[in-house]
């Protein structure tokens, strides 16, 4: 470790120089690299600055926050930002942190420019809280220095030896308590901490007191004080309450997107002879309105303190580490698999849910309705074929109810007890005996007009229409295969067996199941959703605690950010998609023709579109009602579209191009092929429904970069 030096250009007096450690962030040689540090000569007699902003201006929309912003934070001192909510403070510090560019204006920040790779902004450049205590609640203390150390490319020494000291600087607990289990002013002291774990020169702090107790406020101000002594830093904190700005050594007033004045809180109440600085700001705001009324500028009170000629105070160049994207993936990973490994009990649901989805939809969705209740009035005298018919009804499938009487039996029908009536007329056996013997036109020629060709009656309610389905396909089978056992029965068969069909099966089973067309479209659904709504909550969850926010300021593109929750879930994934495929083949026993690793790599590129779908729906929602609901308006029509329930052949027109456009049509009809036909990577329904998810999920991510992008910089 070294000490660096931020200079001012005293070559005269090192002692007023900042020192503070450095772990790497820094250029040993700054000669070499850069100009900046002997930009300006001076005398003593000089103000250093370490921030300067000058003339800035922001708007979002047309909306304007701040309008002309000039500022000198100087160095090694307490800079209180002072204004009621919503002027515009931490719209002004996002800029510092370099979250977001200014319309117009300058800032530099020890002469660099917040957002170039020098300034180290966002990034080691500085130390930064935001108004939430940004923590993980289920890591440890040292977790947690270790995360935001990682990410600062510190090494586990660094780390350990920082920790350390910081807990012996700021009080805290020890390091293996969970961040959960500490006092609100302990989370405030932590969150403090891991801004100053990689020792930096600025440290930014966006109303650290904000709903905390008086005592606790004063404690905090006591330690920033301590920390300007014992580590040189300079610091800007924002606040609400104005009064406890007093300790600060220079406070500014901000109002409508402006600021008033930049002065030493007790020189600025002593020239203006007030007691509090609520006062003050009072007194500005009326002298504000009365100038602006007047249109005279009372140069006296808004403008800065600049008595003293303002020296920039520079510093080495940022050292950006060769491959320090890869650190900080890393280090975001890290942190995830920290967190799942934190919460064991909740990756094992994670990791059933699905083949628990899967289970509950093979079990309730698909299979054929069974013990269907059907009532038989059977006249036939004697009742050879209708008996042998009634006997090969399938007694899974029906429910038999026998009735004598016609009245009562279509009673049940009418009432709902029962789906269908089946009834057989008085003569059924010997017309069709006649039928089968050639003796039929015999008898009728006899003037038997009271015969009829025979046939079994049937009264349906067809109000149901997977149950009338059922009912129809069974008695078809039944009829044939009763007509195929009437051989034994009738000496000419042929003349009976009225199936016209001769079947050959290319693909599939004699008797197909609803089940089997089912399952890709319900496996895909489970997977899809459960992997959208695991990324969409868990991110929305740390950009309302704004831990999000404070990864960016501490460098992290929002790509980096992407990739590592990809790379995270991915493992996740695989295991869920795992246990789902053995749940439907080997569980549910559905029949399966094709390779399993087809099956697998189709599944498993749905899930990475599910949560490709989670990070967008993420990436546009405020909390977690908003991504639940995003996130079931998204899901919902994308697997409605897609053929899991109903063939897309049924569809209209119009919808079929959408519908073979969508992530999963072509994956569920990939799947059904391998699944039932057994096709593999040679048939080009096979590749579409592996390409289209693929060409999605790209697009899904850009979508989601492009979204974390425009929340996190404006
Ligand atoms: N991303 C944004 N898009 C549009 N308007 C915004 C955005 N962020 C802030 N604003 C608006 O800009 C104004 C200044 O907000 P800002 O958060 O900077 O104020 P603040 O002084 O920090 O308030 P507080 O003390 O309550 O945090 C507010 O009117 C706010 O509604």
């Amino acid at each position: 470790m070294d000490m660096v030096t931020i200079s001012s250009d005293h070559n005269n007096n090192n002692n007023n120089n900042v020192v503070y450690e450095n772990y790497g962030f820094y250029d040993e040689n700054p000669a070499t690299k850069t100009g900046h540090h002997n930009e300006s000569k001076s005398n003593c007699s000089s103000k250093q600055i370490a921030v300067k902003i000058r003339n800035v201006f922001l708007n979002y929309g047309n909306h304007q926050v701040l309008k002309g912003i000039n500022m000198n934070v100087p160095v090694k001192q307490i800079y209180g930002l002072l204004g009621p909510s919503g002027c515009g403070k931490t719209s002004l510090l996002r800029c510092v942190v370099g979250i977001r560019k200014p319309d117009s204006g300058q800032i530099t920040v020890y002469g660099q420019q917040p957002g170039t790779p020098e300034s180290g902004i966002p990034g080691p450049g500085l130390g930064y809280t935001p108004q939430e205590v940004a923590l993980f609640s289920d890591f440890t203390i040292a977790e947690t220095f270790e995360y935001f150390g990682k990410l600062f490319h510190m090494n586990k020494k660094n780390i350990s030896k920082r920790t350390e000291q910081l807990i012996e600087l700021l009080n805290l607990p020890e390091k293996d308590r969970y961040i959960n289990n500490l006092s609100g002013g302990q989370k405030r002291r932590v969150s403090l901490a891991v801004a100053l774990i990689h020792s930096p020169p600025l440290l930014i702090l966006d109303e650290p007191t904000v709903g905390v107790d008086p005592v606790l406020r004063k404690n905090i101000w006591d330690y920033l004080r301590m920390l300007t002594e014992k580590m040189n830093l300079t610091i800007i904190i924002t606040t609400q309450y104005i009064e406890e700005a007093r300790s600060a050594d220079l406070v500014s007033f901000m109002r409508n997107g402006q600021l008033m004045a930049e002065k030493n809180p007790t020189i600025l109440m002593e020239q203006l002879q007030l007691s509090t600085l609520e006062s003050v700001f009072l007194h500005l705001c009326q002298s504000d309105s009365i100038d602006k009324q007047q249109n005279v500028f009372d140069m006296t009170i808004v403008v800065s303190d600049d008595s003293l000629p303002v020296i920039e105070s520079t510093i080495n160049p940022f050292k950006q580490p060769t491959f320090a994207f890869i650190d900080r993936i890393r280090a975001l990973n890290w942190k995830n698999i920290t967190g799942i490994r934190r919460n064991l009990s909740m990756l094992i649901i994670q990791f059933l849910m699905p083949s628990f989805q899967c289970l509950l939809n093979f079990t309730c969705l698909g299979p054929d309705p069974y013990d269907i209740p059907v009532a038989i009035l059977n006249m036939d005298s004697p009742p050879i074929l209708s008996g042998l018919f009634i006997n090969n009804l399938n007694n899974i499938t029906f429910r038999l109810i026998e009735f004598d009487d016609y009245d009562e039996a279509i009673k049940h029908v009418q009432n709902g007890f029962v789906w269908a009536l089946l009834s057989f007329q008085s003569n059924y056996t010997r017309i069709m005996q006649l039928i089968a013997n050639d003796d039929y036109d015999n008898v009728m020629n006899d003037g038997n007009e009271n015969l009829r060709l025979p046939q079994i009656n049937l009264h349906l309610d067809t109000t149901n229409y997977v149950i009338t389905n059922t009912i129809q396909k069974e008695l078809w089978i039944t009829f044939n295969q009763t007509m195929a056992m009437a051989t034994e029965l009738f000496a000419d068969t042929n003349r009976v067996q009225q199936n016209p069909f001769n079947y050959d099966y290319v693909y599939g089973m004699k008797s197909p199941k609803m089940s089997e067309f089912m399952a890709p479209g319900l496996i895909s659904m489970a997977i899809f959703f459960a992997a959208m709504a695991l990324t969409a909550i868990t991110l929305v969850l740390e950009r309302k605690d704004g831990i999000f926010e404070r990864t960016l300021v501490a460098g992290v593109k929002t790509f980096e950010f992407i990739i590592s929750q990809i790379s995270t879930q991915l493992l996740v994934l695989a295991v869920q998609v795992l246990l789902s495929i053995i749940t439907m083949l080997y569980i549910i026993d559905i029949d399966n023709q094709g390779s399993v690793l087809i099956i697998y790599l189709i599944t498993l590129i749905q899930g990475m579109c599910g949560m490709a779908l989670g990070l967008v729906v993420s990436a546009f929602s405020k909390n977690e009602s908003q991504a639940l609901a995003l996130a079931m308006a998204s899901f919902l029509p994308v697997s409605i579209i897609s053929g899991i329930f109903w063939p897309v052949e049924a569809m209209p027109k119009y919808m079929k191009p959408i519908s073979y456009f969508g992530p999963q049509t072509y994956a569920l009809e990939a799947m059904r092929s391998v699944m039932s036909r057994g096709w593999n990577l040679t048939y080009p329904l096979v590749i579409y429904g592996i390409l289209t998810p693929s060409i999605w999920f790209i697009m899904l991510i850009i979508s989601a970069s492009i979204g974390f992008h425009l929340i996190s910089f404006n």
